[in-house]
Formats: C-alpha cells, sequence, structure tokens
C-alpha cells in the first residue's frame, strides 16, 4: 500500500511541475510554430500504425491528426471525430489548467476529486496493472473518481481532459465504414463493450461525444468488481451529433457539430455498428449505457433476441431497486413475500423509472399467482409522477412505455388526486411505504414532499433518491432522516456519508447503484456462453443480491453491501446467472467448459468456476520474441 501512495504523490508532484513550465499557454502556442514552421517540409517515416502510433509520446498528434493522416494510418475510429489544430490542443490545455485551480471540486466532501481523477487517468495511460491494483485496494476511495459521482464532471469536462483516446468512436460520418473500421482495434478478443450515444449521461442531460467517460468509468468497475481482462474491453461512444445547444457552438468540442440524427437514420447507425462488433466478435456482450429513454426502450426490443445485449439503465437499475425494495420489506421486519402489499411513489418514468416498475411490478405479479388478476392488482401499488405530475389515464400524448402505470382517474378521485397532482400532493394522500427517486432532479423530495412522507402508513419508509450524480439526488441523507424521523430507510445513487443521528445512533446510507449487478450480469453472461441475456438471467441476479444481505444488516437498515465487497457479490450474482442460463438451457459454455460440462456443476463448483476465471492485476512474466 505504502508503495502506492509513493507512486501517487510522485505522479502530483510530477502534476506541480508540468503546471509550472505550463503557466504560459502563449509561449508555448509559439514553440509549437516555430517547431512546424522548421521541420512542417520534412516528412517522418514511421514504422508503426494504428494504437501505437497514439501510444508513442513521440509520434503521437492525438485530436490533432488529419483524416487523410487517419485513414493512412488506420487510425479511423480510435479518435474522436473533430479534427483540431495544435493551437486548439493547447488551447484546451491551457482552459482545463486553469479549471483545475479554481474549479475542480465536486461539492464539500471531496473538493480534489476531479484532481485525483486525473491522477489515477495518467496511471491507466502509463500502467494497467498498476491502476487496477490500486483501484481494486481502494474501491470505496476510488469508485466514487472513477465512476459516479466524479465521471459525470469528467464528462462534462472531457473536451479539456482529453489526452490519450481510450475506446473507440463511430461516428454518423462512418456509415458504411464501420465493418472495416472495428478491425482497427488492436485486440483479437472483445468481451465486453459498453456503448453509448451520450445523449442522456447520468442526471446531466446530453455530453454528446463526451459522454465515452461514462463507457470507461464502467469498464473500470467491470475489470476490478468482475475481474474482466482489461485487454479486452471496449469502451465506445457512438458519436450521432448533439443537441446540446451549448456544444454544438463550443469551437472546443471534440464531436459531430450537428444536431443528433434522428429516426429510420439513427437506427441505421446502431445497427451497423452491431453489426460490425458482432461480426469481429461474435462472443462479446454490449451494455448499452446512458441513452435517452426515447431510443433505450426501442434498441432493446431491436437487440435483445438476437445479440447478446442488455440496456443497464433499464434492466440492471430494475435488479437494483428490486433487490433495495425487497431490503425495504425485509427491514421492516415482514418477510419478502409482503411486496405485493407495498404502495410505491415513483418520480420518474424515463428508462430507468420505467425499467424499475416493470420489474417490480413482475415480482409482485409473481408474488400473488403469476396470472393475469395478479399482474392487474400489482400495477394499483403504483403512483407514477412525472415532470407533469401524477400520470393518470387522462394524461394526453401519453408515453406508451407509462400507459400501463397510468393511474385510472375515478380511483385518483376517490383518494383526493387528479391528473397532474404534485409529488407532494400524491405522498400526502396515498401515505407510501416507499419514495423511490428516478428523475435526474436534485433537491426534488423537498421540505414539503419529506414532511407529507410523516404521514406514511409504514411501520419504516424507505427512501431511494437515486438520480445520479451527487447534485441531482432527489435529497440528501440529512434532510431524509433529520425530516422525516431516524426510522426510515434510505439509499441513493451516487455515494454519500452515513449521518450521525445524534443519540449515539447512526442512520445508514446505502448505495442503490446498478454497480451492484451490471458487472455481475455481464460476467455471468459471458462464462455461461449464453447467447441472449434473458429475463430469468436478470431476475436471478437481483434476487441474489437481495439475499446477499443478512438479517441483522437489513434490520440495522443496511440493504445494499459496501462497495468494499463488490467483488464478492459481483462473484456470487454472476454465479446466479450462471446457474439460470444452465436451468433455461441457454448455456454454450465458454472456453474448454462446454454446454455438458456446465450442467454438471453443481452451486458450489459454479461460484469456483467464475471466481476461477476473473482476472487479478499482477504482473506477468514477460519473454521476449521476434516477429
Ligand atoms: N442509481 C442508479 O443505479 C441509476 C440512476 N439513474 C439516474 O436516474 C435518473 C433518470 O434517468 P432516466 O430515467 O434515464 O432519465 P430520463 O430523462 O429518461 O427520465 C427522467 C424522468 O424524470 C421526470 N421528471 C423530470 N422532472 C421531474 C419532476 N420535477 N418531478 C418528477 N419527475 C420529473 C421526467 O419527466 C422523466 O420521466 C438520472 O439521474 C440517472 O443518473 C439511472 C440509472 C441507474
Ligand atoms: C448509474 C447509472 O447508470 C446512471 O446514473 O445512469
Ligand atoms: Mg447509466
Amino acid at each position: 500500500m505504502s508503495n502506492f501512495s509513493n507512486q501517487i504523490r510522485a505522479s502530483s508532484s510530477l502534476i506541480k511541475r508540468l503546471k509550472q513550465r505550463m503557466t504560459n499557454p502563449a509561449a508555448l502556442m509559439q514553440a509549437t510554430r516555430h517547431f512546424t514552421t522548421l521541420e512542417g517540409h520534412r516528412p517522418t517515416i514511421v514504422h508503426k500504425r494504428s494504437l501505437d502510433i497514439l501510444h508513442d509520446p513521440w509520434f503521437n498528434k492525438g485530436t490533432a491528426f488529419s483524416m487523410t493522416e487517419r485513414d493512412r494510418l488506420d487510425l479511423r475510429g480510435l479518435l474522436p471525430p473533430n479534427v483540431m489544430t495544435s493551437e486548439q490542443q493547447i488551447q484546451r490545455f491551457a482552459a482545463d489548467l486553469k479549471r483545475l485551480e479554481v474549479q475542480a471540486r465536486d461539492g464539500p466532501s471531496d473538493p480534489y476529486a476531479l484532481a485525483k481523477w486525473r491522477i489515477l487517468n495518467r496511471l491507466h495511460d502509463r500502467n494497467e496493472t498498476m491502476y487496477y491494483q490500486v483501484l481494486i485496494a481502494n474501491i470505496e476511495e476510488y469508485a466514487p473518481i472513477v465512476y459516479t459521482p466524479t465521471v459525470g464532471l469528467v464528462c462534462q469536462n472531457y473536451s479539456g481532459l482529453f489526452r490519450r483516446p481510450r475506446g473507440m468512436y463511430f461516428s454518423a460520418e462512418d456509415r458504411g465504414e464501420m465493418m472495416s473500421m472495428v478491425y482497427n482495434w488492436p485486440a483479437e478478443q472483445v468481451d465486453m463493450i459498453v456503448v453509448t450515444d451520450g445523449s442522456r449521461i447520468l442526471g446531466l442531460g446530453d455530453l454528446g461525444v463526451q459522454g465515452i467517460g461514462i463507457a470507461i468509468g464502467k469498464l473500470d468497475l467491470y475489470v476490478a468488481a468482475a475481474g474482466i481482462n482489461p485487454q479486452r474491453v471496449l469502451p465506445v461512444m457512438i458519436d450521432v451529433g448533439t443537441n446540446n445547444e451549448k456544444l454544438l457552438k463550443d469551437p472546443l468540442y471534440l464531436g459531430l457539430q450537428e444536431h443528433r440524427l434522428d429516426g429510420d437514420e439513427y437506427i441505421a447507425v446502431i445497427d451497423e455498428f452491431m453489426e460490425a462488433v458482432f461480426t469481429r466478435w461474435p462472443h462479446v456482450i454490449v451494455q448499452f449505457e446512458d441513452f435517452q429513454s426515447k431510443w433505450a426502450f426501442k434498441l432493446l426490443q431491436r437487440y435483445r433476441n438476437t445479440y447478446r445485449m442488455f440496456n443497464d439503465d433499464v434492466q440492471g437499475t430494475a435488479g437494483v431497486a428490486i433487490a433495495g425494495l425487497l431490503g425495504a420489506v425485509r427491514a421492516q421486519g415482514r418477510p419478502m413475500i409482503d411486496f405485493p402489499k407495498q404502495k410505491i411513489v415513483v418520480a420518474g418514468a424515463g428508462s430507468a423509472g420505467i425499467g424499475v416498475l416493470n420489474a417490480a411490478r413482475k415480482t409482485m405479479a409473481r408474488m400473488l399467482g403469476n396470472n393475469e388478476s395478479a399482474f392487474e392488482s400489482a400495477g394499483r401499488q403504483f403512483w407514477v409522477v412525472d415532470a407533469k405530475g401524477l400520470i393518470t389515464e387522462e394524461r394526453e400524448n401519453i408515453d406508451p412505455e407509462a400507459l400501463p402505470f397510468a393511474r385510472k382517474v375515478k380511483e385518483a378521485s376517490r383518494q383526493g388526486l387528479r391528473e397532474g397532482a404534485s409529488l407532494a400532493e400524491v405522498v400526502r394522500e396515498v401515505k407510501p411505504d416507499v419514495l423511490l427517486g428516478l428523475s435526474a432532479v436534485g433537491g426534488l423530495f423537498s421540505k414539503e414532499v419529506l414532511e407529507a412522507l410523516k404521514g406514511s402508513t409504514s411501520t419504516r419508509p424507505a427512501i431511494f433518491a437515486m438520480s445520479n450524480p451527487t447534485k441531482n439526488a432527489e435529497c440528501t441523507p440529512e434532510e431524509a432522516f433529520s425530516i422525516v424521523g431516524d426510522n426510515i430507510l434510505f439509499a441513493s445513487g451516487s455515494p454519500f456519508q452515513d449521518v450521525d443521528l445524534g443519540n449515539g445512533h447512526i442512520g445508514h446510507c446505502n448505495q442503490g447503484n446498478n454497480m451492484y449487478l451490471f458487472p455481475g450480469i455481464g460476467l455471468g453472461t459471458l462464462l455461461s456462453g449464453s447467447r441472449i441475456i434473458s429475463d430469468g438471467m436478470l431476475q436471478a441476479a437481483a434476487e441474489c443480491l437481495a439475499e446477499y444481505m443478512a438479517e441483522e444488516e437489513v434490520l440495522n437498515g443496511i440493504i445494499y453491501p459496501s462497495t468494499s465487497r463488490i467483488r464478492d457479490i459481483t462473484k456470487e450474482v454472476a454465479a446466479a446467472v450462471v446457474k439460470e442460463a444452465i436451468k433455461e438451457d441457454l448455456a454454450e459454455g465458454y472456453r474448454e467448459m462446454d454446454a455438458r460440462e456446465l450442467q454438471k456443476l453443481s452451486q458450489e463448483e459454479i461460484v469456483k468456476y467464475v471466481k476461477n476465471n476473473m482476472w487479478s492485476p499482477d504482473y506477468p512474466t514477460l519473454v521476449y520474441k521476434r516477429d
């Protein structure tokens, strides 16, 4: 550990020295121009192509490679699409350096989060093994840096932070080229792709090409938590433009500066990407991440029966929420089978909210007998509030995904509610057991809403403020415990500190985040060799997480494991996914473990099989061999 601390200290002093040299960006620009005039006419012969050039500090020009050079050197797709001048590159660096000095803050809890991210990122660029050693050994401290909340800040400032490219970029301009571009990626085997189109990054909206940061952050967790080999992960950004007006006007923006493609044109790009990656890597698993709701559901339906893919925001979040909701029932001292009696108010009807609602309704229906009337009656346990208030059947132009959860007008009026009723009114009238937020609106659970929740009929009301990053959380744990009372259950999407309740007791703050499921879903699918990711496999993952917590922990208000246990929970989740795939006869095997061998494994052997296939960051012995 002390070795790592020393290396990190050395990295910070290097940054200080660099900052001193960079205090005069104008002089640096001058120096660059001088170099160009003297050397500009003579070509430099290189004996490398593709990533080898980008990773060589002598030859690398980063975003300044022209399109012809990108084609000539097999770089197409390995860089964000906008070509920059060297002056623009220096401007980005200088602007970013200034920002680091005055603005590297993501809330009072950690004023240096962005600075820590930079240091970790440089380590990642220099030495993958050591990076993952540091990350795994300090996952509680660094998950909030490489993942939510800091990854949100990183995406917002990506233009300034961009140094070495990581992952692949497929842009609208690459239509017709993707099938060959995919061969520009150097790895022969890719197990896991996380892809985004940057249209809804956490709760921060459309960040265009800058959204690649989220794919990188999620894959960091795939390596750290699930032990996927880092040489076999691929973060992908599909740049179909952006509707973020600020980015469209920003001369330093790295993505395509045009409005987003829509309709069939959009689908054609995603289709082409899917075909290309599955042609080169037929066994890859593709995780869709942070696509706006409009496309999240459609693409999931389009691909889920053909490709090994899932949508983390719709399906991963649903599983984590189900585990938490079942934990909330147990925390009331009741058996899980009482879940269908819970009254649940959900704020937010986007990809995440609707994903949770569908899964929670199905889980209730299963507990009630798994027939049509069970499904109908389960639907009455939910009240859904979006930006326009309570959703009833009276809602004009209702989103088809939300329609099954629209309250009947008569029923609503019997409860003193109407179409568009405010969240506070709904909470006051319904007196719910659970208030769950996936709205992306920071502070939505206002004092008025939390005061209303004091009327809950539950012995232990549960508050899930699941929106990310931190500033988008619907409320803080301090607000929840101080207004609603010490006896509540609290979970948030981004990490918060536990609350000192001042009477010798601690108000526990759980992190309710899909990070507890997606790594296990991916790993389990990989090791089972299942061709698709079935509902049953997702359900098995959720149930495994729900059952992971001991009775005593749950009664103490701890319904999700601490991040320090993420590697262990991921192993268990992956084993549950493998087991379900075998049960459903979907498992086709992985490497030397064929389908028949898999079927013979006991529960214990499945866990061992998963564990043995998790990569750990240890330096291998290297041997040189001539080509
Ligand atoms: N904790 C976790 O694991 C996860 C958290 N999330 C978070 O959930 C949030 C939402 O994600 P999506 O559903 O994909 O976004 P979205 O943009 O598709 O949906 C947002 C929903 O919130 C509603 N909304 C907006 N203002 C509201 C208000 N004042 N009151 C009530 N509802 C309001 C909108 O009408 C919409 O239905 C994001 O912050 C995201 O970071 C998403 C996935 C996983
Ligand atoms: C956690 C996550 O996937 C999100 O906030 O979008
Ligand atoms: Mg997400």
